[in-house]
């Protein structure tokens, strides 16, 4: 953990902006990869420039794909992306990076030599096994089951049984290059249920918007055809995750925060919010004739009872408006958080706590009764998400300082700088 900490600011009364969001992890990771895959040159818009994104660029020039910037900003670029002769003999890192190392795993396996992989130390403790033993049953060798590993290929493709129940990723990393397989590839899930199903979906949709046939009629169960990835042009949607601790500022103060250009239709799990927001006393819609999302708070937020299950990476922001409402929740349906960049769960009660609230671990989730908080560091655990929760508790409560502002690197590295400038708004 990082021993800077940053005071995080107070908010002094309602907070009026408007909130320009950069591209969506998840949306560039996929469309870098899909890119890398195709069967031409492409070019990907607006995508995201943070750690995540670098990983992805990194690995895939390791593997042989050439990525040239047509036009870049301080948080995004266009990517020129020239598919290559998938290389072995490479290293990747992963970072704390889940797109990263479970969707590149499948491309490596068909590369022409070993592919070595490794991580953050956290990483090494992320779920792999079932992607890893999956590669192995659809034809490559695998030298351990989590990071660091070597994936050596060829692989055919063709039926694999697995359990997604810790990770939606698994399913949409196998899907990803599965049309590359010469046999394709039949993913059963065996096991609870698959979390976070909006990224799957959007998965398929990007794939099936590159020309490849995706068969998901039966529940748990996806077939990929063996066929080209188109090459195209792809534009990557603002995140919608990282848009939480902004709106979230607006329940927290009382205020009024617009995100321009919402998607009016998504696959993108930041989606949500719309609904859960509405659900803790905001009111949510669009500004007049445009697609912009406007959040407005009264500045008394309500407790709630939801299962995030598919949408688990909006629970830290969830869970410290929680802390702040006036009435308990419960929030359920995310185990698999303790397998995110730390375990979040633990991570969240803890930090809650230590600044004086009431917070508890259930089996799947957690119970938050509000209390009066009192200020203190709050650690983000190399956790992005942890770290912009500690800012939306720092609006309310004086004197939280926020340990590692900077992991907010690893999709958003602009974060302090967007929050000072939301809260100067007014
Ligand atoms: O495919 C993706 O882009 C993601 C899938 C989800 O992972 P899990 O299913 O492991 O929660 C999500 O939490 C993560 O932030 C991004
Ligand atoms: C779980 C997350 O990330 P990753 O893509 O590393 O799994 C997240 O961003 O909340």
């Amino acid at each position: 953990m990082s021993n800077e900490h940053w005071p995080a600011p107070v908010a002094t009364g309602p907070i009026v902006a408007s909130v320009s969001l950069p591209g969506s992890k998840s949306v560039t990771n996929r469309a870098l990869l899909l890119a890398a895959l195709a069967d031409g040159p492409g070019v990907v818009r607006q995508a995201l420039r943070s750690r995540d994104a670098d990983l992805m660029v990194a690995a895939l020039r390791a593997l042989g794909t050439t990525l040239t910037p047509l036009a870049e900003t301080s948080s995004s670029v266009d990517w020129q992306v020239r598919p290559g002769e998938i290389r072995g003999g490479a290293a990747v890192d992963a970072g704390l990076a889940g797109t990263v190392m479970r969707f590149v795993p499948p491309m490596a396996a068909l590369a022409d030599g070993p592919v070595s992989f490794d991580g953050d130390p956290h990483a090494r403790k992320r779920p792999m096994g079932p992607i890893l033993d999956a590669l192995r049953a659809l034809g490559a060798r695998v030298d351990g089951d989590a990071l660091p590993f070597t994936v050596h290929g060829p692989l055919t493709g063709g039926e694999v049984t697995l359990d997604a129940s810790a990770s939606s990723q698994f399913v949409s990393g196998l899907l990803l290059t599965a049309a590359r397989f010469a046999k394709g590839v039949t993913i059963r899930h065996v096991g609870p249920p698959v979390p976070s199903q909006p990224h799957i979906r959007m998965t398929i949709h990007m794939l099936r918007t590159a020309g490849v046939a995706v068969d998901d009629t039966e529940p748990d169960v996806w077939r990929v055809e063996p066929g080209p990835i188109a090459a195209r042009d792809w534009v990557v949607e603002p995140d919608l995750s990282n848009a939480a601790p902004f709106l979230a500022a607006a329940l927290v103060t009382g205020g009024t925060v617009t995100v321009p250009d919402w998607p009016p239709a998504t696959t993108q799990a930041g989606d949500a919010l719309r609904g859960l927001l509405t659900d803790m006393g905001a009111t949510v819609g669009r500004a007049d004739g445009t697609a912009d999302l406007v959040v407005s708070g009264t500045g008394e937020i309500a407790g709630i009872d939801a299962d995030l299950h598919e949408v688990g990476e909006l629970t830290p922001t969830i869970a410290v408006l929680a802390a702040l409402a006036g009435s308990p929740s419960r929030i359920r349906g995310v185990a698999h958080l303790r397998g995110h960049e730390t375990d979040r769960l633990t991570a969240l009660v803890t930090e809650i706590n230590r600044l004086g609230g009431d917070a508890e671990e259930t089996d799947d989730g957690l119970l938050v009764r509000p209390r009066p908080l009192h200020g203190g560091t709050f650690h983000s655990y190399d956790d992005h998400r942890m770290a912009t929760a500690g800012a939306v508790l720092g609006l309310a409560v004086r004197g939280i300082e926020v340990e590692n502002i900077a992991t907010t690197g690893k999709t958003l590295p602009e974060f302090a700088a967007m929050w000072a400038s939301m809260l100067a708004a007014r």
